[in-house]
């Protein structure tokens, strides 16, 4: 299976304290890999450096690899504008612009430079497709996204990140801040665009990574102890921290 992202030797420091200690790991193509571990460990962190989020925050210190593509995302030549188009990312608390749902959508669109209406509107409409808000959102698209439900506003960011065409979306907890209902719809939706994208989940639902995930990475103190997939990370874990972890020892 084709690797579409790899990051080697990781190390990130938060001023003089090291927060990642030093890893490999690598992304299967249309594929979802979850990283789980207790609060703390580096999940967010690690995230982070996959499209440059980090780069927002002073003194951090990122050494190793890092590649999209076998593209080194920290080159100096690295547009990062670009780079977090193709890496997109959807945060735990729903962030719609405030601006109708048509808006949020077409927003990249414009910045890109599309002005034609109707290819916007028909780019609009696919992303709200694909990320199962259409139905719910389309008698209502110049309304305020904010005056939308948190299940749904969550999925017309994911539609937002789908509209500029990304091979990767990083999400960061989706559904921790939404009712059962939401999660679910947003589990389904989830496993439809991985079809299409690649996806990297962090969560703290056990079960939610073992319904949706093919791979699973588990952090620790900011050390990756073991990574592969899901059905044999959650049954047969090689490390005995692994085991420990899934079985509620810890965290
Ligand atoms: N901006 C920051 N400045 C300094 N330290 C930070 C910063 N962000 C995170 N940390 C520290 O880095 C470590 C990893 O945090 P991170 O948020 O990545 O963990 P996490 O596994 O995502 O946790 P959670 O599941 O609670 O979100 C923690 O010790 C945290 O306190």
């Amino acid at each position: 299976m084709t690797q579409i992202m790899t990051a080697e030797n990781v190390h990130l420091y938060y001023g003089k304290k090291e927060a990642l200690h030093g890893f490999d790991i690598g992304f299967d193509e249309n594929q979802i890999t979850a990283l789980i571990g207790p609060s703390g460990c580096g999940k967010s962190t690690f995230l982070r450096c996959l499209n440059r989020m980090n780069d927002l925050i002073e003194n951090v210190t990122i050494t190793g690899s890092f590649k999209l593509q076998g593209e080194d995302i920290y080159s100096p030549r690295m547009d990062v504008v670009k780079l977090r188009k193709e890496v997109g990312m959807v945060f735990q608390q729903p962030n719609p612009f405030p601006l109708s749902v048509y808006d949020n959508i077409a927003f990249g669109l414009k910045l890109k430079g599309i002005k034609d209406k109707q290819v916007i509107d028909q780019i609009v409409e696919e992303s709200l497709r694909k990320a199962a808000v259409w139905d719910e959102v389309k008698d209502n698209l110049k309304k305020d996204a904010l005056a939308f439900s948190g299940g749904q506003q969550q999925r017309i960011c994911i539609a937002r990140v789908l509209a500029v065409q990304p091979k990767v979306i990083l999400m960061d907890e989706p559904t921790s801040a939404l009712d059962p209902v939401s999660n679910a719809k947003i589990e389904d939706t989830l496993v439809e665009l991985k079809k299409d994208y690649t996806i990297i989940i962090v969560t703290h639902n056990m079960q939610q990574a073992s319904r949706i995930s093919d791979n699973t990475a588990f952090f620790l103190n900011g050390d990756l102890i073991e990574s592969g997939k899901t059905k044999e990370l959650f049954l047969t874990p090689k490390e005995k921290l692994t085991d420990d972890y899934l079985n509620g020892r810890f965290g």
